[in-house]
């Protein structure tokens, strides 16, 4: 089995962070997460981005929890495993802004 997944280091946040509030990512209040809110011009467009984020999470074993009502998807991302942020959130959130653009 690999090693547990660690929360980020103060160095790797110090690095990191700055990069993903440039992206529009906001740390959420009172919790070892990120948070960003994605509005599309409607359902179909909102729907296509979250079906190929859920395929890259089932691949990644590491899952957003979000939620959706028509053209808006907010989306929080931590570690469940690690109790935090760790280098899968900041992978996923990559990926994700990535998908957003298309
Ligand atoms: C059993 C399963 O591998 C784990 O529960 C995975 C699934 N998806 C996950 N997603 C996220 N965001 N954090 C986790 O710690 C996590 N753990």
């Amino acid at each position: 089995m690999a090693g547990k997944i660690q929360t980020l280091t103060m160095e790797e946040r110090e690095h990191l962070l700055p990069i993903l509030r440039n992206a529009q990512w906001v740390e959420v209040v009172g919790r070892d997460a990120i948070y960003k809110e994605f509005i599309f011009k409607d359902f179909n467009q909102a729907f296509g981005f979250m079906s190929r984020v859920a395929l890259q999470a089932e691949k990644m074993d590491h899952h957003p929890e979000w939620f959706n009502v028509y053209n808006k998807v907010q989306i929080t991302l931590s570690t469940h495993e690690c109790g935090g942020l760790s280098q899968r959130d900041i992978t996923l959130a990559t990926f994700i802004d990535q998908v957003s653009v298309l």
